[in-house]
């Protein structure tokens, strides 16, 4: 709206300068007044007609006698002009005319463009004429209603066409004129009076903007691309905004501020239009081939049925045992009475696994004292995996989840079949089991926006990865996500080989798309940072935030695919055993995982990592730092459970799928939802038997170590001492610059130049701080080995 107004603004002040071509303003104005008051006059005189006509009559003959005198509001001049216009000309309709004449005479006294003012005389002439014709037609024996002209017409029409024959050409011009002046439809029959009320509004606004937008330069194609909406903003500002001027010309010519407004002008002008040329453009390509549709590719895929799922026996649900209820709150209560601790309240809410209590103790009990005796209560219970929350967050109670005697498996099955995953409205809805209160536990992988899960050996890490996958798989089309998976185990992620071109990335290079390799997961991570990096350049160009309003975009057709633009599947990277990962390539992984971590949420990379040791070295603070969203199934010891989650529970937790889900600071208690390995074999085998892409996704190619290391030095500028210096790094496994220098007693700069070397024939491992650099040939045996097949 503001570029628009300084548009028209300017635009006025354009017209100003080329003043010289018309007449002057000030015989605008005198001419302009001249008519208003003309239409004054025959406004009166009309009506003054009406009622005088007859004793004018005689008068009429008399013009120029001065002693004559008429009985019209305007004497003989008004008796004259109203019986030649509403006697021999259109009757009743001549009032039309003081109308039109007074619009006239406020164009030129306002210094408007006229152009609007030919269409009004040309629709008010036919209306004149019509209103006159159809007054005779209907009013015949009232011939002061038509007018002469209205009554010849008439009759002149009747000679030919009869009465029938008048009536249907005024009806028919009465379409025309309704259909060309008020855009008449069928539809916008009902509100005829209310846009009839605002044209007129309108009308009259609007030749004050055209003039404004009109003026000069019409060949700039403005007017073109200001849609109704805009036209009729401009036109309420330029009305209030342009008579101000006026006043000063009447006066002085006060236009000091010219030259500023000019300079706004092209800029705004070239942007709007380029602005809308694109949307126009994109509009148009929507408009002939749709929106663009990613799945179009695979457009007979067939997503997974939930047949191929098990009920796993819990299809009836939580089978509640009233004497267990009644014999645990019964054991609460004492255990706490021992202590004297009385209780207000007690409630149980029933979960798959656990049930949980809530109590509100009497006032004045301490919060504190509850949660140190939770080894009493546990004892006193008989029952492992008792979890005490004191107090419940955003409650008034004390929460004490008690296993159940008989636990019921939470079937993938019915968490996928469940309303709130089916109908769940996010990017990659994830249906992790159940919660305490038995309720379909449903989260958004896109909100997380990575996922760091542990847990001691069979606890159920794998079933949960597994959970977490089957969810994407059954809520998303191949062209929506792809997955890479990193399996050092080799055996976990195996089944999900035969999906492989339907919803894998992988390198262009490699045989397998699940990777077990180490260095094969390097590459991958580092290639994953350089896609990273290219959408991120996709979403600057796009001027866009994130993939969701990239993607939304691309599908408007706002992008175009020849300047590198594409539909941007969003990319899940899953890690089992990140420990066994990191125990082997360290650093090398763990920097590109933080880098993705950090900053691959907005463009829809998501990593979930999973690890049976979590401990601080696997675990470490920026890897933590960057997974708000964690997972702990049962560990071992309290420390774990704080590695992990950064507070106890987990250790309490009963596994078998048992676990504690937390996104910052809320924890919630889950039953991982169960899916077997033959429902996973038959889930892919039925995606895997379907058409596919021709190959996996592609990822960028990343050119590793092995082809050339970041510091290049060429073999024959290597340091004479170079052999021995390695030698002696290899020897001691030890890769330290201040090593070679009291061994070798070289000084400082030399063996920090001999290190660098080093590391760039892969013999020792990247700078990392305090510590000495890896050594990455474990014996003199392999040096040699390794520096022979250099030279080859
Ligand atoms: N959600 C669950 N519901 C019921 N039983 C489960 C659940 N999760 C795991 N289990 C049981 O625990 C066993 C071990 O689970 P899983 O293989 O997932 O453990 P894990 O943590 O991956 O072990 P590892 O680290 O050795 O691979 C499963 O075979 C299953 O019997």
């Amino acid at each position: 709206m503001a570029k628009k107004r300084t548009k028209s603004k300017s635009k006025s002040t354009t017209a100003k300068k080329k003043v010289s071509f018309k007449p002057s303003k000030q015989n605008k104005i005198i001419f302009g007044s001249l008519l208003i008051v003309l239409s004054i006059a025959l406004f009166f005189s009309f009506m003054s007609f009406y009622f005088t006509w007859q004793e004018d009559q005689s008068m009429l003959s008399e013009f120029a006698n001065r002693n004559a005198q008429a009985s019209n509001l305007l004497n003989k001049f008004g008796a004259s002009v109203s019986h030649f216009f509403m006697y021999q000309g259109f009757g009743l309709a001549s009032f039309a005319f003081p109308f039109l004449l007074a619009i006239t005479g406020l164009y030129l006294f306002l210094g408007l463009d006229g152009k609007g003012l030919v269409g009004k005389w040309v629709w008010g002439l036919t209306g004149i004429i019509w209103i006159s014709v159809a007054l005779g037609f209907f009013a015949a024996d009232l011939p002061l209603l038509g007018g002469l002209i209205g009554y010849e017409v008439n009759d002149f029409l009747q000679d030919y066409t009869g009465k029938i024959g008048v009536f249907l050409i005024l009806i028919f011009v009465l379409m025309v004129i309704l259909v060309r002046l008020f855009n008449f439809t069928p539809e916008g029959f009902a509100n005829f009076f209310r846009s009839q009320k605002q044209k007129i509004k309108s009308d009259f606004e609007e030749p004050i903007a055209n003039h404004v937008d009109n003026e000069e330069d019409e060949e700039s194609g403005i007017e073109l691309n200001l849609n109704d909406k805009a036209q009729e903003k401009i036109d309420t500002y330029t009305h209030k905004k342009d008579i101000p001027p006026l006043k000063s010309e009447a006066g002085l010519d006060v236009n000091l501020p010219e030259e500023e407004e000019e300079s706004d002008i092209d800029l705004t002008v070239e942007e709007t239009k380029e602005e809308e040329e694109s949307e126009v453009k994109a509009a148009k390509l929507v408009k002939d081939f749709g929106e663009f549709d990613p799945k179009l590719e695979l457009g007979n895929y067939k997503f997974p049925p939930i047949d191929l799922l098990d009920a796993h026996g819990a299809s009836g649900g939580i089978t509640i045992n009233q004497e267990e209820l009644e014999e645990n709150k019964n054991r609460i209560v004492s255990t706490l009475k021992n202590y004297k601790i009385g209780i207000a309240q007690i409630k149980a809410t029933i979960g798959p696994t656990v049930t949980l209590y809530e109590i509100v103790p009497e006032a004045g009990i301490r919060i504190s004292k509850i949660k140190n005796l939770e080894d009493d209560i546990a004892l006193s219970l008989a029952a492992l995996g008792i979890r005490i929350i004191a107090p419940i967050p955003g409650k008034g109670t004390v929460g004490i989840e008690v296993p159940n005697k008989n636990a019921t498996v939470v079937s993938m099955r019915s968490v996928i079949a469940s309303n709130k995953f089916q109908k769940a409205e996010m990017e990659l809805p994830v249906a992790f089991g159940k919660t305490i209160s038995n309720e379909t536990f449903v989260v958004d992988l896109a909100k997380m926006p990575h996922l760091l899960m542990a847990g001691a050996t069979g606890q159920g890490k794998s079933v949960g990865l597994n959970a977490v996958i089957t969810s994407l798989l059954y809520k998303k089309h191949p062209a929506e996500v792809k997955f890479i998976f990193v399996d050092p185990k080799k055996v976990e992620l195996t089944l999900y080989n035969k999906i492989e071109r339907h919803f894998l990335a992988k390198l262009p290079d490699s045989d397998e798309a699940i990777i077990t390799d180490t260095t094969k997961v390097i590459n991958t991570l580092n290639s994953l940072c350089i896609e990273m990096d290219n959408r991120y350049e996709l979403l600057k160009v796009a001027m866009v935030r994130n993939i969701k309003e990239y993607n939304a975009k691309f599908k408007a057709r706002k992008l175009n695919p020849n300047d590198g633009h594409k539909f941007l599947p969003y990319i899940v990277l899953v890690i089992d055993e990140f420990a066994d990962l990191i125990m082997t390539a360290g650093k090398e992984v763990e920097t590109p995982i933080a880098r993705l971590a950090q900053l691959a949420r907005a463009i829809g990379i998501h990593l979930i990592i999973a690890t049976q040791r979590p401990s601080v070295n696997v675990i470490t603070g920026i890897i933590k730092a960057n997974f708000p969203a964690r997972i702990a199934f049962r560990v071992t010891s309290k420390i774990d459970s704080r590695t992990i989650l950064d507070a106890q529970g987990a250790d309490q937790l009963i596994g078998r799928g048992d676990m504690l889900y937390t996104q910052g600071n809320d924890m919630t208690r889950l039953q991982c939802a169960f899916v077997d390995t033959p429902e996973v074999a038959k889930i892919t085998d039925y995606i895997g038997s379907q058409r596919a892409y021709p190959e996996a996704h592609m990822l960028p190619e990343y050119v590793g170590e092995d082809s050339g290391t970041s510091i290049d030095y060429d073999i024959s500028e290597r340091d004479a001492m170079f052999r021995e210096a390695a030698e002696v790094i290899v020897t001691a496994q030890q890769g330290s610059a201040s090593l070679i220098q009291r061994k070798l007693k070289l000084g400082y700069n030399r063996a920090g130049r001999i290190i660098d070397q080093l590391e760039a024939a892969g013999i020792v491992g990247p700078f990392e701080g305090s510590k000495a650099r890896q050594v990455l040939i474990p014996d003199i045996y392999s040096l040699e080995q390794h520096l022979e097949n250099e030279t080859k």
